[in-house]
């Protein structure tokens, strides 16, 4: 396999991408809340025309006027946009003065503008049921109907085998289609129920009729990567102090970066890369960021698997610019060549200018090339052309891993470049097939003749590295970079920069993001949590229908956010826990406090033997009460009886009555129809 060293356009891509940027009205070219957002379809101002081509096309009129002014203010957030994206390009190269503020996320919203302003009024007098229609569309409907329509004969075949004359009233005007289609079967007319078949029964009109809250949702969800990250210049800059070497063609020291969940080191890694990526373009110095994210791609196999696909991916990009860039310049060398017979008949016939113009442009194309003539171009296109047959993907199983390893390492040397590769979850990939890959992967360098690799390990278990071995410990260590929590104000800060492009002007009330900054703080400063917390709260005040979201929306949401949890953490319990804690749900229900290890080991062995299970001892059930405890399922103390010795005692720190509901939900616990009588027992043994 030839070694290509890339010579492809950079710069002309660059200049593409930038232009399609500015063009898009989208945040990152894409807008997955407006593609996800179903609202975007326009339900509202739909409803009312189903059925009718003639009052379609008249509404649409209207509508697409609507539409063009809702587009009018979107370009004006678009300009914002392309302006952000910019600028955050320069980072690499020291330009930092761009203007992190300008989230792109300001801009276009269309699912919730639209049934605002004009659009929703029309959206609201449509399409909710037959006592919706406003006195102006009957107006217009009246005119159009005198004309429109006509009368069909069909021969009907119909289920009584007598073939009938059917005449069908087909009327093209918009309130007869919205309100019925009559059958005439011989003189008995049938009236078709029109609103079921062409009209909405209006579900979602009321939900629609409040003024939307959120101006763009997405920009709260975890799969949304800020374009600003506030309280991590930082580490930020520390990564990009690192990884600078690569834009210089070296290669940049390994990095491990820790931190406890929610702390934002995912988010800024990729800001990072990013940044790189776009710099190494401008510069056309050719530097590759490959993410990988250890918790779903766990073993040594997929790790390698998946980096060779990729690099065997572009790759094959590379070659097929450079064959691109290789025949245009073949066919310069056939129109500079002055053997005529050898140009296409095209080429001949071509107007007097063309053929000119094509002279003009280059007599030598040759100069300044590897090429000595045609056919060294003809050859080189050949070669590469078979390394792109060779180049096999990796299955996703079944090939030895040493064949995996060669051909990722192939892949990454085909040509010159500094490849990252950012593993998140790291501590994942060991716990699950120990440190081979981190192994390998950290003595690629010395045996790599064209690349370089530098690994970015993001982990939030600072203890990982104990199980390394101190080779690969040193190697991957080499720069470490630790996230700290975010504390409230933090929070608060990061909390108001997303707050104002999700949300409507003035759609929250002061305190909601203190409020969520402070529950967010008590869980180990979690960015995650107080973004959750925040769109939840949103979710919630717009279900209610209430125009801003409040303080009491907040608490609900951290209620909601609390018990999801705690139905996860209880759904995903092993039996015996679950019967364990049963146990103690039985007790309460019956009133009885500070329930002590005796009575719920009482009843735990009564429901095994119930539905069937072993019967752990007295002692395992302490420990499975002393793990729910951990889990904060429930609050177990341990007090002293003087001379009885020392006992737990427990209650329950989870709503009672959504934990029960879970536990049913498992099939073995469900069976227990009556579980009283052994609550009644608890004191038998
Ligand atoms: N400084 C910040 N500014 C804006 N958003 C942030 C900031 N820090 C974190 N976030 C947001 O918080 C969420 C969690 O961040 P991220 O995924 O980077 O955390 P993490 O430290 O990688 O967590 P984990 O270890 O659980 O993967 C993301 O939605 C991210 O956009």
């Amino acid at each position: 396999m030839g070694t290509e060293h890339t010579t492809s356009e950079h710069e002309s891509e660059t200049t593409d991408a930038e232009t399609s940027r500015r063009n898009d009205p989208s945040p990152d070219g894409t807008d997955p809340a407006n593609a996800a957002d179903p609202a975007s379809d326009d339900p509202g101002s739909d409803g009312a025309d189903a059925g009718s081509n003639d009052a379609t096309s008249v509404d649409a009129v209207v509508e697409s006027d609507a539409r063009e002014s809702d587009d009018a203010e979107t370009t004006g957030g678009t300009g914002t946009t392309g302006g952000t994206k910019e600028s955050r390009s320069g980072m690499m190269d020291n330009d930092r003065d761009h203007d992190q503020s300008a989230d792109p996320g300001t801009k276009a919203s269309p699912p919730e503008t639209v049934p605002s302003g004009s659009n929703r009024s029309e959206a609201n007098s449509s399409s909710t049921g037959s006592a919706r229609t406003t006195a102006d569309a009957e107006t217009t409907d009246a005119e159009t109907t005198a004309d429109a329509e006509t009368t069909t004969d069909v021969d009907a075949d119909l289920d009584t085998g007598v073939d009938a004359d059917v005449d069908v009233a087909v009327d093209h005007s918009p309130s007869r289609d919205r309100s019925s289609t009559d059958v005439d079967l011989d003189g008995v007319v049938f009236q078709g129920d029109a609103d079921d078949e062409d009209e909405s029964q209006g579900l979602f009109d009321d939900l629609l009729s409040g003024e939307p809250i959120f101006e763009n949702k997405e920009v709260l969800r975890p799969s949304y990567t800020p374009h600003e990250l506030p309280h991590r210049t930082d580490q930020i800059n520390r990564m990009a102090t690192i990884l600078v070497s690569a834009l210089r063609g070296d290669t940049p020291s390994n990095i491990l970066i820790y931190g406890k969940t929610g702390t934002g080191k995912t988010a800024s890694a990729k800001f990072v890369s990013n940044e790189l990526e776009s710099t190494s373009k401008k510069y056309d110095v050719p530097c590759e960021v490959e993410y990988i994210n250890c918790e779903v791609t766990d073993t040594q196999y997929r790790v390698l698997a998946q980096l060779a696909n990729k690099f065997i991916q572009q790759n094959q990009e590379v070659i097929a610019d450079r064959i691109d860039e290789l025949e245009t310049l073949r066919s310069r060398v056939e129109d500079a060549s002055p053997e005529v017979e050898n140009a296409p008949p095209e080429v001949e016939n071509a107007p007097p200018e063309v053929e000119n113009a094509s002279h003009e442009v280059d007599d030598a194309p040759l100069t300044n090339t590897p090429f000595d003539d045609p056919d060294a171009i003809d050859a080189r296109i050949e070669e590469l052309r078979d390394d792109a047959e060779t180049m096999e993907e990796v299955p996703m199983t079944g090939w030895p891993t040493d064949r995996v390893y060669s051909t990722f390492f192939d892949a990454v040397d085909y040509h010159e470049r500094v490849a990252v590769i950012m593993l998140d979850e790291i501590d994942k990939l060991v716990e699950k097939s120990g440190d081979d890959t981190l192994y390998n992967l950290s003595r690629m360098n010395s045996e790599l003749d064209n690349s370089r690799i530098s690994i970015m390990g993001i982990s939030n278990d600072l203890k990982f590295t104990d199980f390394l071995d101190p080779r690969v410990k040193s190697s991957l260590g080499e720069e470490e970079i630790v996230f700290p929590p975010y504390d409230a104000n933090q929070l608060r800060d990061i909390l108001q920069h997303r707050a104002d492009v999700a949300f409507k002007p003035d759609a929250l009330t002061e305190d909601v993001i203190p409020l969520c900054a402070a529950f967010a703080a008590q869980e180990h400063g979690d960015a995650r949590r107080a973004l959750d917390l925040l769109r939840t709260a949103g979710e919630l005040a717009e279900r209610s229908q209430a125009e801003v979201i409040g303080e009491e929306h907040v608490r609900q949401a951290q209620d909601k956010i609390e018990l999801d949890r705690v139905v996860e953490v209880v759904r995903t319990l092993p039996t015996q826990s679950k019967i364990v804690l049963f146990s103690i749900i039985l007790l309460e229900q019956n009133g009885v406090h500070n329930i002590n290890t005796g009575e719920v080991f009482n009843i735990y062995k009564r429901l095994c033997e119930e539905i069937d299970a072993d019967v752990l001892t007295q002692r395992r059930v302490t420990d499975l009460i002393s793990e729910l405890d951990m889990l904060g399922i429930v609050n177990a103390v341990v007090v002293s009886k003087g001379r009885y010795g020392r006992t737990k005692e427990m209650s329950l720190s989870v709503p009672i009555d959504e934990t029960e509901a879970v536990l049913l939900s498992d099939s073995r616990l469900g069976d227990i129809e009556n579980a009283q009588p052994f609550v009644q027992a608890r004191f038998d043994n």
